[in-house]
């Protein structure tokens, strides 16, 4: 997708398209906005939210083809894509329909780990070889969340 590339300014703004019906629309702002939180902490970034026209940082669910040149496969294998900063579609993060996002539960994706990573794509970010990173590109939820919620309550986090 891109990586390598940089955003211009640290001022970015997002705009969520539409909802996921596995979750509740509070859970899903909630979610989001915690995952660029753990990035802002880390980058001098700032992350402002929009409702109408185009954001930075698009985020949408979808299922198959929906719009792009990357079809999603259905339930599980890829969850989540996102685009390395450009203009246009760069930035933007989509998520597969077909997955079952929640909130804090274990069934299921977490939304906020699956976006804290898209995220970091979406800043320009590539993956990880260490298992435990965030940029890592297998999605190991137990030890990921307990990272990220320490984060995002110490502000510390080797991501
Ligand atoms: C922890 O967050 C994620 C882990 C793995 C994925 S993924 O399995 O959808 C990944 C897509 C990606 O690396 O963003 C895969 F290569 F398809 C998305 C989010
Ligand atoms: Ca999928
Ligand atoms: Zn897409
Ligand atoms: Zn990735």
């Amino acid at each position: 997708f891109g990586e390598g590339l940089k955003w211009k300014t640290n001022e970015l703004t997002y705009r969520i398209e539409n909802y996921t019906p596995d979750m509740t629309a509070a859970e899903v702002d909630d979610s989001i906005e915690k995952a660029l939180q753990v990035w802002a902490r880390v980058t001098p970034l700032r992350f402002t939210r929009i409702y109408s026209g185009t954001a930075d940082i698009m985020i949408s669910f979808g299922a198959g083809s929906h719009g792009d040149f990357y079809p999603f496969d259905g339930p599980d294998g890829t969850l989540a894509h996102a685009f390395a900063p450009s203009a246009g579609i760069g930035g933007d993060a989509h998520f597969d329909e077909d997955e079952n996002f929640t909130f804090r539960s274990t069934n299921g994706y977490v939304l906020f780990l699956v976006a804290a990573h898209e995220f970091g794509h979406s800043l320009g970010l590539s993956h990880s070889s260490d298992p435990g990173a965030l940029m890592y590109p297998m999605y190991n939820s137990q030890e990921l969340l307990e990272k990220l919620l320490q984060l995002s309550s110490t502000g510390v986090c080797n991501i």
